[in-house]
């Protein structure tokens, strides 16, 4: 029997699994059957967790998502995953050292609940998005057989690529997501972001997340949205972000410069299941 615990971040949900004290192993198949919400548990991502790779980190996590392939990053997993050691007697500190397949992370448990972190450096080069582009841009257009897009492009450690919408309430998410995180330019997909201008210190955004599909929460796809709303001069540095399942708060100083995001997370259940 494996041990999980089930938990959300602003409702993009997720599979925690203990991988310090149990062992265990999960197939493309096996994730993705266990991600079915009528078949399995049903999540967003799968979060495992594994002793540090490095002396100076206090564990290594992995992330998958539905459908069973592994990314780099995931924003609101890195709060509930520090919730989660936490909360199982993993460790006793506040300050949280970690390592995803992207780099090293540093997560602080905030007394009021929340989960502060630090995401690293935005990337924009395009050869690290990665995306098929000549130089940086503050925008890029995206051609399809239907339409073409006006998008910024950057990398949390995992592709992001955000529209400026005028009503993220009417904006054709599924349609225009479905079409973009497989675009040819993206070769290893991307996440579809939607993002509306509030003023310059708050944006509401929808993504369409590579491999998940509409997420009702997306932390990369938050930090991605400030990153290039900065970047393009219509955000100031700090900037809340009213996704459908709630809000974050990104704070980022610029080119360069490591971007934090704060928010919630929350535990739901904790069960066991035979693979
Ligand atoms: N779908 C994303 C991974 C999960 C990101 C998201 N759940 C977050 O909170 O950042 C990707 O394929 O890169």
């Amino acid at each position: 029997m494996i041990q999980f615990t089930k938990m959300h971040g602003l409702g993009n949900d997720f599979m925690v699994v203990d991988g310090v004290t149990q062992n265990v192993f999960f197939s493309p198949d096996q994730i993705r059957r266990l991600a079915d919400r009528n078949f399995g548990i049903g999540f967003d991502q799968l979060l495992l967790v594994e002793p540090p790779y490095d002396p100076d980190l206090d564990f290594h996590y992995q992330i998958f998502n539905a459908d069973g392939g592994e990314v780099e990053q995931c924003g609101n997993g890195a709060r509930c995953f520090a919730r989660f050691v936490r909360n199982k007697g993993l460790i006793n500190k506040y300050k949280i050292r970690v390592s995803t397949s992207s780099g090293k992370m540093t997560l602080r448990l905030e007394r009021d609940g929340n989960v502060t972190v630090n995401m690293g450096v935005p990337v924009t080069e395009p050869g690290k998005i990665p995306f098929r582009a000549k130089r940086p841009e503050k925008t890029y257009l995206l051609q399809t057989p239907k339409q073409t897009f006006l998008c910024g492009a950057i990398s949390m450690g995992n592709p992001h690529c955000v529209l400026e919408v005028d009503n993220v309430d009417t904006a054709d998410v599924e349609e225009i997501g479905q079409m973009l995180t497989k675009h040819e330019r993206f070769p290893k997909g991307v996440n579809v972001g939607f993002m509306q201008v509030v003023d310059r210190g708050h944006i509401k955004l929808r993504v369409y997340e590579r491999g998940a599909a509409e997420t009702l929460a997306c932390g990369t796809g938050a930090c991605a949205a400030v990153a290039i709303g900065i970047l393009q001069n219509k955000l100031d540095r700090q900037v809340k972000v009213d996704l459908p399942g709630g809000r974050l708060t990104i704070n980022w100083e610029g080119e360069g410069k490591p971007l934090w995001m704060t928010g919630p997370a929350e535990h739901v259940f904790d069960g066991q299941i035979q693979l």
